[in-house]
């Protein structure tokens, strides 16, 4: 057996399965200190190493240090958080607005991870009918650089509160590129033990076996040792 096929040990399944259970959404517990080179280029590789359609590698990575750049789109955020909240009314709407939904500029390095719908040329194997499949790769790349900055201890906030055409100025990207996750990155004060809009009553986690579904949409799940299996799977 070559080395890179032989099972993973309960240490290395559990600490996969901690990075999964333990990552967060962060917004409000980011520290200033810089991330290493290293670190970053962890990161990012990591990004890089996400399944994507015909092998696509639809993203760029642009990492923004920039206070100035952060706050052209820290004001973008706060036009657009203005209009959101305008979705609520009377205690909803008070609770929206307490809501801290950004950590653009307490953060050290924002990234953004964007989705080149042309690479690749005019056709791309597997992107045949689903022509979306660009965009659901490139999300798996952001998937894989958040878990990876979980086991280094750091944060990662997605900002989509924001302007897609004003982001895309600001950022100079050409015309076939999608800005797909405007995300912070940051060392972190400390990881909630559950989403900050579940602790801030906003909204909680659905039951796992509400959700798995039988031979087709609304059937039972039929399967008793699932059933039971999925219970004891429930957690924050
Ligand atoms: C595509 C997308 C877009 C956003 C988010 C996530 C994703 C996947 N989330 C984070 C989101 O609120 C968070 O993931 C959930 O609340 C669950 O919390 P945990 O990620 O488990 O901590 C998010 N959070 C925030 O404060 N501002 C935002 O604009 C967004 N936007």
């Amino acid at each position: 057996m070559t080395d890179h096929n032989r099972p993973f040990s309960d240490d290395e399944r559990a600490g996969l399965y901690r990075a999964i259970y333990e990552r967060r959404d962060v917004r409000s517990q980011f520290r200033p200190d810089p991330i290493p080179a290293d670190v970053l280029a962890r990161l990012l590789s990591a990004a890089h190493h996400a399944p994507s359609v015909g092998f696509m590698q639809p993203w760029d990575f642009i990492v923004i240090d920039s206070t100035e750049v952060r706050q052209t789109v820290l004001d973008i955020f706060e036009e657009e958080n203005r209009k959101a909240a305008d979705n609520y009314s009377g205690e909803r709407n008070t609770q929206y607005k307490s809501l801290k939904l950004q950590g653009i500029l307490d953060s050290p390095i924002n990234l953004c991870i964007t989705c080149d719908r042309s690479r690749g040329g005019t056709h791309v194997l597997g992107r045949n009918s689903i022509v979306e499949t660009d965009l659901f790769s490139t999300c798996l790349a952001v998937q894989n650089l958040w878990l990876a900055a979980r086991a280094e201890g750091i944060g990662v906030g997605w900002v989509s509160i924001l302007n897609q055409q004003k982001l895309a100025k600001t950022l100079g990207l050409p015309e076939q590129v999608y800005p797909l996750a405007y995300l912070c990155l940051g060392y972190v004060s400390e990881f909630l033990d559950q989403p900050e809009l579940q602790a801030r009553g906003w909204r909680t986690r659905l039951p796992i076996e509400k959700l798995v579904h039988g031979n087709g949409w609304g059937q039972p799940q039929a399967n008793p040792e699932l059933k039971a299996a999925l219970k004891k799977q429930e957690r924050n």
